[in-house]
């Protein structure tokens, strides 16, 4: 049966039934104990990368209703709708097409096209690393939002790859210390600036790159220079040339903003680890793509993935995800995941405009492993809130060449360290610790004139907490570009079910509009007709 809304489908019913019997009471130590084969039953090995989905409170009755109830939602033709270029962004009338960015040669939508411009943005990229030619030691990617946090989330998880020598920074803020901070150490005949805006007409990068080029000019450059030190990446390059730039590198708009590092919005992640590198990232999202698109649900590890948020979501109403990836190149992984799934699945109506009558996107946040663990594991261990947590593990580190000798040795010891971390937490979440255990362990540092079984409670964990580990051989091009496709089908998955519009972002602009309301009260002082709060502060910065 074919229904546009989860809650639509019997199966959903069903497993509002079968949480009440037996899914709210699911202990994933109970079910270790009884699946010999639990860890085989509950992994799945998706293109560069492994997938332990055996910590969460799921069973096979479960996954087959929810499987049930994904094809009811028509899952799989929702999917083949995507890939196949329909117009699924409804609220803006376009195709969601970013697939196609990652499609090899000759295959794909918009083959001709794409492969002209991926060539010709590589191109540029390549002349840009040839530093002795171009100059250039300095790279300002000024950016926000998919503009920006694909690119630097990327950028900064590649470092491996880069080229010595050539520094790339990125500003997003319009608040002006974010570029005050970066143009510190700049010198501006070795700087370029990229400005990275599908519409461009973002407050933020805009202001960015008017005061990046009145910085350019001031330090002696000739308005002529700018040409050869500004480029832009948009969909619109009429705006980027009003503006002043000469070069641009154009895109479509079936490509949204935070599925855009595809695209020439790569240039950064180009300039920073090459054509060929850029390419095997491409490579890596198509291979993840050809496994949602052809891996049959139950294996399908973005789709595995989805369901398990929709059980969480809707049935145990747990209401955020933690993402810790055990690499420090990762750290700015989970801003990245804010942006993709919170903006893209934050919605509260459905394709018809209904306003849903069950939750969607959680609160998605995160830090890079183990510094996670000093911050704010204590509540995940104990806290009131169960909050499911997604490990990032990599197997072999990767510090660079210029990592060597003893140095190399001592890292070396230290990545085992790191992955007994990653592997001691989500064990700790899963076993917690029982009030007797508490109760026989001596502890050195606890009060010696506290009763024991009070000290027991405190110093007790519930254990059953959920988790999943990814684990990725080496964080390379091709493995990052098959966990960022795997992430964004796991959102297209949870917006499938939900009957949600996940491609548009309405909610970003009431703020846009009233901040350009606000803007000149903060000159003219003007508080008339505002209310109450928003008026005192305003007088209060005057
Ligand atoms: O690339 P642009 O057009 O500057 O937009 C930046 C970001 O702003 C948003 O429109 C809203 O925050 C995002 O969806 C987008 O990624």
């Amino acid at each position: 049966m074919g229904v546009s809304r989860c809650d639509q489908s019997p199966h959903w019913a069903l497993l509002q039934a079968h949480f009440n019997a037996s899914g709210r009471d699911f202990d994933v130590r109970q079910a270790f104990a009884t699946e010999a084969d639990r860890f085989a039953q509950w992994s799945v090995a998706a293109p560069e990368l492994f997938l332990d989905l055996s910590k969460n409170r799921i069973d096979a009755p479960t996954l087959d209703l929810l499987l049930q109830l994904a094809r009811d939602c028509g899952l799989e033709s929702q999917r083949d709708a995507l890939l196949a270029g329909a117009p699924v962004n409804l609220t803006e009338g376009r195709a969601v097409l970013h697939t196609a960015l990652r499609a090899p040669a000759g295959a794909g939508l918009h083959s001709e096209a794409v492969q002209a411009s991926l060539s010709a943005m590589l191109a540029y990229a390549e002349s840009v690393r040839d530093t002795a030619r171009s100059g250039i030691t300095d790279v300002v990617h000024i950016g926000i939002g998919g503009s920006d946090l694909g690119p630097a989330m990327v950028v900064g998880a590649l470092q491996a790859y880069t080229q010595p020598g050539l520094r790339l920074h990125f500003v997003s803020n319009v608040d002006g210390h974010d570029l005050a901070g970066v143009l510190r150490d700049l010198q501006a005949p070795t700087t370029l600036f990229v400005v990275a805006s599908k519409t461009f007409t973002t407050q933020e990068t805009l202001a960015n790159a008017l005061s990046a080029k009145a910085w350019f000019l001031a330090a002696g450059m000739r308005q002529a220079d700018v040409a050869r030190h500004f480029v832009a990446t948009s969909s619109n390059t009429a705006a980027a040339a009003a503006f002043g730039i000469e070069t641009t590198f154009g895109f479509w708009d079936w490509v949204g903003g935070r599925y855009s590092l595809w695209s020439v919005i790569g240039l950064p992640i180009a300039i920073a680890i090459g054509a060929e590198n850029f390419r095997s990232l491409l490579a890596g999202a198509h291979a993840m793509d050809e496994h949602f698109a052809h891996t049959p649900l139950a294996r399908n590890a973005p789709v595995l993935l989805g369901l398990l948020d929709v059980w969480y979501r809707n049935f145990h109403g747990f209401t955020s995800r933690s993402v810790a990836p055990y690499h420090q190149g990762l750290k700015r992984l989970p801003a990245y995941l804010q942006q993709l799934e919170m903006e893209s699945n934050g919605k509260r109506v459905d394709l018809q405009g209904q306003v849903l009558p069950y939750a969607t996107s959680p609160v998605v946040w995160g830090e890079a492993g183990s510094n996670g663990q000093h911050a704010y594991f204590q509540m995940l261990h104990q806290g009131t809130d169960v909050i499911p947590v997604e490990f990032i593990a990599v197997k072999k580190p990767n510090f660079g060449p210029h990592v060597q000798g003893e140095l190399a040795r001592g890292l070396a010891d230290q990545h085992q360290k790191l992955l007994a971390n990653c592997l001691a937490q989500s064990q700790a979440l899963m076993q917690g610790k029982s009030y007797e255990e508490a109760l026989t362990e001596q502890a050195p540092t606890a009060s010696k004139t506290l009763a024991p079984e009070v000290l027991a409670r405190h110093r007790s964990f519930p254990g059953n907490r959920p988790s999943t580990t990814m684990l990725l051989d080496a964080l390379s091009p091709r493995s990052l570009g098959a966990l960022i496709a795997l992430y964004e089908h796991r959102v297209f998955v949870c917006g499938a079910l939900w009957g949600i519009n996940s491609f548009d972002q309405w909610g970003v602009e009431l703020g846009k509009a009233l901040c350009n309301k606000l803007l000149p009260r903060l000159s003219n002082g003007d508080a008339g007709g505002l209310d109450g709060s928003t008026a005192g502060l305003l007088q209060k910065i005057l």
